[in-house]
C-alpha cells in the first residue's frame, strides 16, 4: 500500500473509532439538568414528541409503518389533517437538526456540489430511463447488464450509483446486484413522476444560464416569448410564442407534460371533497385546459350525475381518448379549444380552471377570464385551483417551500405566478365587475379553492 494511502487508511479509521467511543462522562457541574438545553438537544426532544404523536395517528388511522427500506411501505401518508400536520412539524424539526449538525461553512460546501451534481445525476438517469431500467423484485441487476441497458459505461455507472446511493437511491446486495430502495421504486412505478422529473430536468433546467439577464432585463412579468424557458429553449421565435405552442410543436413533450400532471395528481382529494359538486345535480362541468381529463374523471367517480366537457389543445385529443377509462365514456368528452378564444359551451353550472391561471401573469390572464364571460349564465361558478400564497411563516417551512418553488417554477417556465387570496380577488374584479370572489377554501400544501360567482 502506497504511504499516503495508508495514511489515509489510517485517519479514516481513528474518525471512525472515535465515533463509536463513549463519550467522556461530563464534570458533575456540567450535567445536562443544571445546562441550558442547547438548540440541538430542544430540536431532538421536539423531533422524538412528534415522532411519537404520528406514529399514535398513524397507528389509529390503521396505517403501515413508513419505511426506508420496505418496497412494500406506503408511497403516501393518510390525508388525515392531523396526521398531515404532525407529519409537517417533524420534516420541519428534523431538517432544522440536520442543518444544525451540519453546520453552516460544510451546508455551503455540500450544497454547492449536490444541487448541480444531484441534478445531473437526475437528468442522466432520467434521460437514460435507469429507473426502469432496475427491476422491482428479484435479485436485482448487475453493472454489466444495467450498463448495456442504459448505455452508460460500467465504471462511471458505479460513480453514479455510488452517489445516488447516498441520496437513498437504489442499494447494492452482496453480490453486487443493484436493487431499489422504496425511493427510487416510487420513480421506476409511476410515470408521472418520471414525466414530471423529465420535464424538470430538461425544460426547467436548461433555462437556469439564463435566468439572472431575464431577471434584470423582463422583470416579473415577461411575454410567454421572453421568458426563462422559452429564451433558452426557443429563442428568437417572437414575443408571444411562449412555452404552450411548443409544447403542441412537440407531441412527445405535449404528451410527456400531460402525464406529469395527471402522474402527480397534485391534491386531488382535496378539490373532489372541497366544493359541493353533489349540489349540482345533472349539472355541466367545463373542465378548462383539462389535460388528459383525470381530473373531470376523479370529480365524475363520486358525482355520477355531473357531466364533463375537458377542453385543451387538439394535439392532446388521442392521448385523452386513450386513456379514458371506460365506465366515463358517456360522461366526460373532449374538446379542443383554446382557451384564448370565446367560449364554445354557453351555459354550464362550473367552468373549472386547475392550475390554469398560475400560468399566466396578470396581462394573460384577464384575456382568458374574459374569453369565459359571454359564456356565462347568471349564478354560474367559476372554481380555481390553484396556490393561495398566504402571508410568509404561515405554513410549516416544507409547504411553504413547495409553493415557493412552484412560484419560481411558474416564473421560469411561463413569466406567471401563485397569487394571494387579495390578488386573487383584485384578478377577477379587474376582468369583470360581476364577477365577485365567493369563498375561498384553504387546502393543504397551500392550495385553495377559489370559488367565482357571475352576478350577471
Ligand atoms: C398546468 S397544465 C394543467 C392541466 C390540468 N388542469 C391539471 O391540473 O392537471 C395546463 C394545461 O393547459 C393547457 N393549455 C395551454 N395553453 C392552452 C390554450 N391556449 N388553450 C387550452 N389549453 C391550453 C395545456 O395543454 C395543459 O394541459
Amino acid at each position: 500500500m502506497r504511504p499516503e494511502i495508508r495514511q489515509l487508511w489510517h485517519s479514516w479509521n481513528r474518525m471512525r473509532a472515535a465515533s463509536k467511543a463513549t463519550p467522556a462522562m461530563p464534570p458533575s457541574e456540567l450535567t445536562t439538568a443544571t445546562m441550558p438545553p442547547s438548540e440541538l438537544t430542544t430540536l431532538a426532544s421536539r423531533i422524538s414528541a412528534l415522532t411519537t404523536e404520528l406514529t399514535t395517528l398513524l397507528t389509529a388511522a390503521n396505517a403501515p409503518s413508513p419505511s426506508l427500506t420496505s418496497l412494500t411501505a406506503p408511497e403516501t401518508y393518510p390525508p388525515d389533517e392531523a396526521a398531515q400536520a404532525t407529519r409537517l412539524a417533524l420534516i420541519d424539526a428534523a431538517t432544522q437538526l440536520r442543518d444544525l449538525a451540519i453546520g453552516p461553512a460544510e451546508w455551503w460546501k455540500m450544497a454547492a456540489l449536490t444541487c448541480t451534481d444531484d441534478l445531473m445525476l437526475l437528468t442522466v438517469f432520467t434521460e437514460t430511463a435507469l429507473w426502469t431500467a432496475v427491476p422491482l423484485s428479484g435479485p436485482g441487476i448487475s453493472h454489466a447488464s444495467l450498463s448495456a441497458k442504459t448505455g452508460i459505461p460500467p465504471r462511471l455507472l458505479a460513480r453514479l450509483l455510488r452517489h445516488a446511493m447516498t441520496l437513498g437511491l437504489f442499494t447494492s446486495t452482496n453480490a453486487e446486484l443493484i436493487t431499489h430502495t422504496p425511493l427510487s421504486a416510487t420513480v421506476c412505478r409511476n410515470e408521472g413522476i418520471r414525466s414530471f422529473l423529465g420535464h424538470c430536468t430538461d425544460e426547467v433546467a436548461r433555462g437556469i444560464p439564463f435566468a439572472t439577464a431575464v431577471a434584470r432585463e423582463e422583470g416579473e412579468g415577461p411575454k410567454v416569448g421572453r421568458t426563462v424557458v422559452a429564451r433558452a429553449l426557443w429563442p428568437g421565435c417572437g414575443d408571444e410564442v411562449g412555452f404552450w405552442k411548443f409544447l403542441e410543436e412537440e407531441p412527445w413533450r405535449v404528451e410527456r407534460f400531460g402525464r406529469a400532471m395527471r402522474g402527480m395528481g397534485v391534491s386531488m382529494a382535496s378539490l373532489v371533497e372541497g366544493f359541493a359538486w353533489g349540489g349540482l345535480g345533472e349539472g355541466l362541468v367545463v373542465d378548462v385546459g383539462g389535460s388528459l381529463g383525470h381530473v373531470s374523471c376523479a370529480i365524475a367517480a363520486v358525482n355520477p350525475d355531473l357531466k364533463f366537457v375537458v377542453q385543451d389543445v387538439p394535439k392532446l385529443a388521442a392521448e385523452f381518448e386513450s386513456v379514458r377509462p371506460v365506465e366515463f365514456r358517456d360522461r366526460v368528452s373532449f374538446q379542443a379549444h383554446d382557451f384564448f378564444a370565446e367560449q364554445p359551451v354557453r351555459g354550464a353550472d362550473v367552468y373549472l380552471f386547475k392550475h390554469i391561471l398560475h400560468d399566466w401573469a396578470d396581462a394573460y390572464a384577464l384575456r382568458i377570464i374574459r374569453a369565459l364571460v359571454p359564456a356565462l349564465k347568471t349564478g354560474a361558478r367559476i372554481v380555481v385551483f390553484d396556490a393561495v400564497l398566504p402571508p410568509r411563516g404561515v405554513l410549516p417551512n416544507h409547504a411553504e417551500r413547495l409553493v415557493t418553488a412552484l412560484d419560481l417554477q411558474m416564473w421560469m417556465v411561463l413569466g406567471a405566478r401563485e397569487r394571494s387570496a387579495e390578488m386573487w380577488r383584485e384578478l377577477f374584479s379587474a376582468a369583470d365587475s360581476r364577477l365577485s370572489v365567493v369563498g375561498i377554501k384553504l387546502v393543504d400544501g397551500g392550495m385553495g379553492i377559489v370559488e367565482v360567482e357571475f352576478k350577471g
